[in-house]
């Protein structure tokens, strides 16, 4: 699913007006009714109270739409109107006016602190008070009244986004946004429900198919796309009857250290169970038993030296190598790297201990293979690419770094994100039970296994993040989130596959 930013929406707003001859209050009033649908759809009825804070604005104007529909449907409605100016659009206004008309209980008009109404725990509020037009932080009366609500402990409920939070900017330190429980946004998420600085204010999100035209929407050129199931199963080659093992493609998973074997028994185990058609690890000679006795299936070369890698010595012509889990940085193994780097022309798949190395060794770098793929969590990439002011700039820096370098970037984190020049791709599987050692081992793994099948880097970065969290999600559904390790993420990434390819998907209690 396409990301857009606000002026794409706009403008997407302006076309679909002109093309599909209606006016804009007949969108508003389309948007908003789906948004009272699933509201609808939820409350069945029921008789809480609805606290319905509108701007003055479009988004105002959706939420007095909301309103005027849940009041035609006998639920106990109060609206409330945050008249921080008198500058009131068009659809707004026209909006008040039918809700005007429909009900004695008129909308309370808010000026300032002394009118604040009372919210209560149990209250359901509704924030339409800002939407995509925002353009500065909030100030004043406005703040507070954001504030206010926040501190109530009502659920909240935001149209299209949290009031507060910018579609392209990262709020400063003590702004005020509104911390929703629940977004419905209109047509397309907004990259910022996706960022680690502003994701917590979005609690919950769906989006709402409102009809923007399709032409537009299919033409333009997203900030960045969101990967679903159907984006994941568009990508999926299924396996060929008339085939081989050596159709999918040799492995070789070079890391380890003492102590650190494990990592590559993750990272080699996600590679097969992800299909790769054989596998070699290259590692210090303390794992040789351990490897040999954990996965049997996997083949195992050792170095010249017991406890670290010193000389990455394989004449093995592997379709894929992934490097650095566990290595450590010795320098006999940063030597070692670097010698292997010269020696690789086809894209490597780096992390962990490689990625370390390739921050403090930045001459290396160059000699990364054009279109590897780089894994860092977010304290690996500080090290790669210095520090970052917000999440914008991190993106921008990260561009930067990975057009320079001619190399693919995941950027591992509840809403893992994959970089390729211009284009950036948004995960949406996985869940915090992931948040355990050794499932950045496992993903690893899961990406080379897939370039060992001939997919590209770039196909293989999206579907294995994909997958990964898919298959996190379904250890989870198993065993909970605190009962899952890594190795389960490893064991049931076919389970994931088959998710991606059955009619209906696993619950998997994504979170
Ligand atoms: N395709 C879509 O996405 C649709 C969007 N609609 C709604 O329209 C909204 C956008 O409406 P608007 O463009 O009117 O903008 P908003 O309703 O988000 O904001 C209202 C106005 O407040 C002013 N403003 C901005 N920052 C301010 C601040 N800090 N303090 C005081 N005033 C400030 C701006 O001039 C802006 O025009 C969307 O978020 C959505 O709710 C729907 O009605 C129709 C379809
Ligand atoms: N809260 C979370 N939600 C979704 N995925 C998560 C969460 N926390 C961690 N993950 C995933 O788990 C993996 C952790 O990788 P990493 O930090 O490298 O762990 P390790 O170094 O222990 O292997 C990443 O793929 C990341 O996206
Ligand atoms: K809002």
């Amino acid at each position: 699913m396409k990301i857009l930013t606000a002026s794409q929406l706009k403008e997407a707003d302006e076309i679909t007006i002109e093309k599909q001859n209606i006016s804009s209050e007949e969108l508003m009033e389309r948007a908003a009714t789906q948004v009272f649908n699933e509201i609808h759809t939820r409350l069945q009825g029921a008789d809480i109270l609805i606290k319905v804070f509108c701007g003055i604005g479009n988004n105002g104007g959706d939420g007095l739409v909301i309103a005027r529909l849940l009041i035609e449907h006998s639920y106990n409605v109060k609206v409330f109107i945050v008249n921080y100016s008198d500058n009131r659009s068009k659809d707004f206004l026209s909006n008040y006016d039918k809700i005007k008309n429909l009900s004695r209980d008129w909308p309370v008009l808010l000026k300032g602190e002394d009118d604040f109404p009372d919210i209560k725990r149990g209250d359901f509020v509704i924030d339409a008070i800002f939407g995509i037009g925002l353009n500065r932080p909030l100030e004043g009366w406005v703040a507070k009244m954001v504030n206010f609500i926040n501190d109530s402990s009502a659920f909240v409920l935001s149209v299209d986004l949290p009031s507060g939070l910018f579609t392209d900017k990262i709020p400063e330190e003590g702004d005020a946004v509104i911390m929703a429980n629940f977004t419905l946004s209109f047509q397309t998420p907004k990259l910022v429900f996706f960022l680690p600085d502003t994701m917590d204010f979005v609690g919950d999100m769906q989006v709402l198919e409102i009809g923007l035209d399709r032409e537009f929407l299919s033409e333009v050129t997203p900030a960045a796309q969101l990967i679903g199931r159907q984006e994941a199963r568009s990508l999926y080659n299924p396996r060929n009857k008339n085939s081989h093992k050596g159709s999918y493609g040799h492995v070789i998973i070079v890391g380890g250290s003492y102590g650190k074997i494990g990592s590559i028994v993750l990272a080699t185990t996600a590679s097969m169970r992800t299909g790769a058609g054989l596998a070699t690890v290259f590692i210090p000679k303390c794992g040789y038993e351990i490897v040999q006795t954990a996965l049997p299936e996997a083949m195992v070369l050792t170095d010249v030296n017991y406890e670290m890698l010193t000389d990455i010595k394989t004449d093995l012509d592997a379709d894929v190598v992934c490097f650095g889990m566990g290595a450590g940085r010795d320098k006999s193994t940063v030597g070692a790297f670097k010698e292997l780097l010269k020696k690789t022309n086809k894209p490597m798949v780096i992390d962990a201990d490689g990625l370390n190395i390739l921050s403090e060794n930045n001459e290396l770098l160059q000699d990364l293979p054009e279109n590897s793929v780089l894994t860092p969590h977010p304290k690996e990439l500080e090290r790669l690419i210095g520090e970052w002011k917000d999440d914008f700039d991190k993106i921008e820096k990260v561009q930067e770094f990975i057009k320079k370098h001619k190399i693919i970037l995941v950027l591992k984190g509840a809403h893992t994100f994959v970089f390729e020049q211009e284009n950036i791709y948004v995960n949406n599987t996985g869940n915090a039970g992931m948040a355990t050692a050794g499932s950045g081992d496992v993903l690893s793994g899961v990406i080379a296994g897939l370039i060992s099948q001939k997919y590209e880097p770039l196909i293989a970065a999206v579907l294995g993040v994909y997958l990964h969290g898919k298959s996190g999600d379904i250890s989870a559904e198993k065993l909970g989130y605190e009962g899952i390790i890594s190795g389960d993420i490893a064991k049931n990434m076919g389970l994931a596959f088959r998710d991606l390819m059955s009619e209906n998907e696993t619950d998997s209690g994504a979170g």
